[in-house]
């Protein structure tokens, strides 16, 4: 029987079978941000231990840092100043190599590693946070872990592991225009749900999913955590290693031929098997957008809020109930007529430079409502200074968003800012669950073009309205 591009990538890490289908694995690369990192290499550091491989470990600040304007290591973070000193030192300490607040290179932990090429096909990567499945969107084993485990990794750069079962789930066909990555993501946890892929690796495959560029395929990765997923994977193309060429921590010279040679064999075997085998068409997705309190309450973008009926095989009476009058919505209210308070564009989901310029012609010569606050997040210091290259960053301005430095931001709650109670946003990020953007903040999940299109008109909008110019 052939293999899955997991089990290769697993076999050719895997160190000693520990017994009981867990496996000590190599990991390859590890990367630390400043809320889960510092407290790993401080512990780390206090049990009198050093990183194996200090150059093969990468610090970032994201979650906790500021993004307004001249930030600095005072974030608005209750004891944040705290989490960015102690990274700060302890990456120092380390001698691992840190993207500090004013680097450069600095950025959500999710964006710079495919930026920089940290993350590569067939390699191992470890992240103390559950979206670090976004980077099997290069085709290499990337997945969150706890902050203990992260001590481990970065002492021995290995990780005893349960070895989860695989999940093939193939797309075909062809998104229709105006359908994106994200609503892709949305529709599946809608169809499968929020534990759907729950102790499984899951293989997005098919031509929906080759279809997509390097970006996209971040963004659909990025949810399968929302899917209770160990982690996702796509096998790795043309468009990957183009992607990765000359980025500043992939091979180079001889060594980019020999990975390239070796990338090309990592797909899955024709014969491969899975425990789980899963096909959708691309036909049947439309823009979809959240309307509950789990991503899995999802629904097209021009259909109403759901009865109990159409989502009782995954929702129990009172968790449906809770999440509508969380949400302040009624069964049968069309989801396009709600009228909302803000807007955000940004997240390790949707903050790379496709995302902005595409967010950005629909808001090219427009306003937001009058009535909406809006705020974009770039998601990283690179996609930012390219954003203000091409000129994006006066697009957003001109239509009535804030600019911001990068990080994590709005997109979850840690004390700091947040959108007020009982607002309702409209989000390019990845969680709705409640106050997960600010005590009793309401999220609706969607595509950066749906969060630019309901800005301008000030309630939920099917971004497609503006594929021809202004809506009716
Ligand atoms: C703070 C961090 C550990 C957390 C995660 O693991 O995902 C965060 O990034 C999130 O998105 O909720
Ligand atoms: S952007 Fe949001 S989802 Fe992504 S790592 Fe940061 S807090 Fe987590």
């Amino acid at each position: 029987m052939g293999k899955t591009i997991f089990e290769k990538i697993w076999d050719m890490h895997r160190v000693a079978e520990i017994g009981g289908g867990t496996d000590l694995v190599l990991i390859d690369r590890i990367l630390l941000h400043e809320r889960t990192g510092g407290v790993a290499l401080k512990s780390l550091e206090a049990s009198g231990r050093a990183p194996n491989d200090p150059s093969q470990i990468f610090a970032t600040m994201d979650h906790i840092v500021d993004t307004l304007p001249g930030r600095n290591d005072n974030t608005l973070m209750p004891t944040g100043r705290d989490f960015i000193v102690t990274t700060r030192e302890a990456a120092k300490a380390a001698g691992i190599t840190l993207f500090d607040l004013n680097d450069a290179r600095q950025g959500i932990v999710h964006v710079i590693s495919p930026e920089l090429g940290i993350i590569l096909p067939g390699a191992t990567l470890v992240c103390p946070d559950s979206h670090t499945c976004s980077q099997g969107a290069l085709g290499g084993l990337a997945w969150g872990i706890g902050s203990s485990e992260a001590e481990h990794a970065v002492a021995t750069s290995t990780l005893r592991v349960s070895k989860p079962k695989t999940m093939r789930i193939s797309v075909d066909g062809e998104l229709a225009p105006g359908v994106t990555a994200k609503d892709l993501a949305l529709y599946i946890i809608s169809e499968i749900g929020s534990s759907g892929a729950r102790g499984h690796i899951v293989e997005y495959a098919g031509s929906a999913v080759r279809d997509l560029e390097v970006e996209g395929r971040l963004t659909l990765c990025n949810m399968a955590t929302e899917l209770a997923a160990f982690s996702a994977i796509i096998a790795p193309d043309e468009k990957v290693f183009e992607y990765l060429k000359d980025r500043p921590y992939a091979p180079k010279g001889e060594d980019w031929d020999k990975a390239i040679a070796s990338w090309q064999t990592l797909a899955s075997d024709e014969d491969a098997e899975y425990d789980i085998d899963i096909a959708l068409a691309a036909e049947d997705i439309t823009p979809m957008i959240s309307w509950g309190v789990s991503p899995q309450q999802t629904a097209p973008i021009n259909a109403p809020v759901p009865q109990f009926k159409a989502v009782s095989h995954r929702d129990s009476k009172e968790i449906y109930s809770r999440a509508l009058s969380y949400m302040d919505l009624k069964a049968g209210k069309p989801l396009n007529t709600l009228t909302i308070d803000a807007a955000f564009i940004g997240s390790c989901t949707n903050s790379r430079l496709s995302d902005l310029r595409r967010a950005a012609k629909i808001l090219k010569g427009r306003k937001v409502a009058d009535h909406v606050k809006a705020i974009c997040v770039p998601g990283s210091t690179t996609v930012k200074a390219q954003a203000e290259a091409e000129g994006l960053d006066q697009v957003f301005r001109d239509a009535g968003f804030e600019w911001r430095e990068s990080g994590c931001s709005m997109c979850f709650f840690a004390g700091g800012e947040s959108f007020g109670a009982e607002e309702r946003v409209v989000t390019s990020t990845n969680r709705n669950f409640e106050s997960r953007q600010g005590p009793k903040t309401r999220s609706h999940l969607a595509s950066p073009e749906t969060v630019a299109a309901s800005a301008i008109m000030g309630r939920i909008t099917d971004p497609r309205l503006f594929a021809n110019g202004d809506p009716a």
